[in-house]
Order: structure tokens, then sequence, then C-alpha cells
């Protein structure tokens, strides 16, 4: 490890910018998360929050910039750089003919670890998926896909867990497990979470961190202190994503 890293953050993202057919969709994004962070990305449809993840996740090549992931530079290292992270595949991109637990066990044999390696819960059980496991996962609705994609990335316990708004369509036991199980993970100070969403008031309760993108910019970022007194008052952190929204479609 490069002894400049500093051993507290997980995620440091520079000067980034990407996109597709060499036309930057996000540009200018500088992010660093520690251990123990829980960020909330924020934007509306359409402001890259999909295609920041894709470039953090190697999915696409960086067309500018930096990311390293526990150390290791996505570029350089790309192996230690991906085995840092578990992603929560968009639903629609899993595979349909394999059957829940066939897909945990391609997911496990891939990090090289159990079919069970999960951070000190029973995932499938608190998620609900055990009457669905063995079936195909052609047959699940799009909440159970979630489910598996989560259960799934959370196998072998990754140091940066990325939910792409995976919370979507999860039924109210499912979505407060995953926010429970998220929620111990940063609370032991060894992992951080990026969570996108739409579910802007969720946010408070859940994240130390958040940002706003627009048309591929950091448009507005919230820390620890800010997100807390926010969420003190029912409505405030909405009514300020809602009054950056408004400046930056002003400015647009
Ligand atoms: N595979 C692709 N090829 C070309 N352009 C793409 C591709 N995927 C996304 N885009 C474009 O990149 C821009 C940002 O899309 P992206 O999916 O990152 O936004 P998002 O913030 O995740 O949106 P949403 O909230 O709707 O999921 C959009 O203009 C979109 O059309």
């Amino acid at each position: 490890m490069d002894s400049s890293i500093d051993p507290a953050e997980i995620l440091a993202v520079r000067g980034l910018s990407a996109g597709y057919a060499g036309r930057a969709v996000v540009s200018g994004i500088d992010l660093s998360l520690d251990r123990g962070d829980i960020l909330g990305l924020l934007g509306a449809n359409g402001s890259g929050k999909s295609t920041l993840l894709r470039a953090i996740t190697g999915q696409i090549r960086p067309l500018g910039g930096t990311v390293a992931i526990d150390g290791a530079d996505l570029v350089r290292a790309p192996e230690r750089a991906k085995s840092g992270f578990g992603l929560a595949v968009d639903p629609f991109d899993l595979p349909a003919a394999l059957s829940g637990r066939q897909y945990l066990q391609l997911v496990a044999s891939i990090r090289g670890c159990a079919e069970d390696d999960w951070p000190g819960v029973d995932v499938t059980d608190r998620l609900g998926l055990n009457r669905w496991i063995e079936r195909p996962i052609a047959e699940y609705s799009l909440g159970t896909r979630a489910k598996i994609a989560i259960a799934a990335a959370l196998l072998g316990t990754p140091p940066l867990l990325i939910l792409d708004e995976s919370l979507n369509g999860l039924d109210p036991l499912a979505a407060f497990e995953v926010k429970r199980i998220i929620l111990a993970l940063a609370s032991n100070g060894r992992h951080a979470v990026i969570i996108s969403t739409h579910v802007v008031e969720a946010v408070p309760g859940l994240c130390n961190r958040a940002i706003l993108l627009a048309d591929g910019r950091m448009a507005r970022a919230w820390h620890a202190r800010q997100l807390a007194e926010a969420g003190q008052m029912p409505g405030a952190f909405e009514a300020e994503v809602m009054q950056a929204l408004a400046v930056q479609a002003a400015d647009g």
C-alpha cells in the first residue's frame, strides 16, 4: 500500500470524469470516504449517479482522474481494487436462469468466500429469501431480485458496499433489515457504504454524508453535523435538496 494513503480512507476519487463513447457524463468529482461513512448519493434522473458508480466500480473506464478503493488504484491494481467493494447489481442484470442459491454460490466463488459469509447475520433469512432461494431468478418479483442482489453484495463483508437504488421496491420489513445491516456494518468502523437513492427523506436517518449530483457535477455536499441538524426537523433536508436543485436549474 502507498505510504501516502490514509488507512482510514476506503474510497478516494480525485478529479474523476467518466461517460460513454468518449463523452463525459460526470466530471470534476472529488470524493473521499472513510471507514464508518454512509454516503447518500442524490440527484435527478439522468444526473449521473449510476455513471459515477460504474466508474468507481470499474465498469466504465475513467476519462480522467483516479479512483482508489481501500488503497488500491482501480487502473493500476484492478483486481485488488475490485476485491474491495460489493456492488448490488441492477435487478434486471441478474442471471435469470440461475436460482438464488446458484447466484450466491457464483458470487461467493468469485469473491473467494463461503456462500453464507455475511456480516454476522443470516441475510437470506433476514430478508425473507428462504422460500425463493432454490427457485430461478426469472420467477422473482422486482423486490425479491433486489434482495438477492443485496445479499450477494454483502458476501465476504467487503470494505465498501455499494447499493445503486437497491432499496427501491423492497417491502418495509426488508428495507428496515437492510438499513439495520448497513448501520451495523458502518458502526464497526471497518466499512463504508454508498447508497444512491431518490428517497431523499430516508437520508438523514441513515447517512452521515450526502452529495447531490446535477448534470454530472457535484452540486452540493452535506457532512455529518449538517445532516444530523437537518434530520431533527421533519422536511428540512428535503427542502435543502429541493432548493439546491432549484438553484442548479436556474443557473443551467
Ligand atoms: N450506456 C450508456 N450509453 C450512453 N449514455 C448513457 C448510458 N448510460 C447512461 N447514459 C447517459 O448518461 C446520463 C446519466 O445517466 P445515469 O444513468 O448515470 O443517471 P442517473 O442519475 O443514475 O439516473 P436515474 O436516477 O434515472 O437512474 C444520461 O444522460 C444517460 O442517458
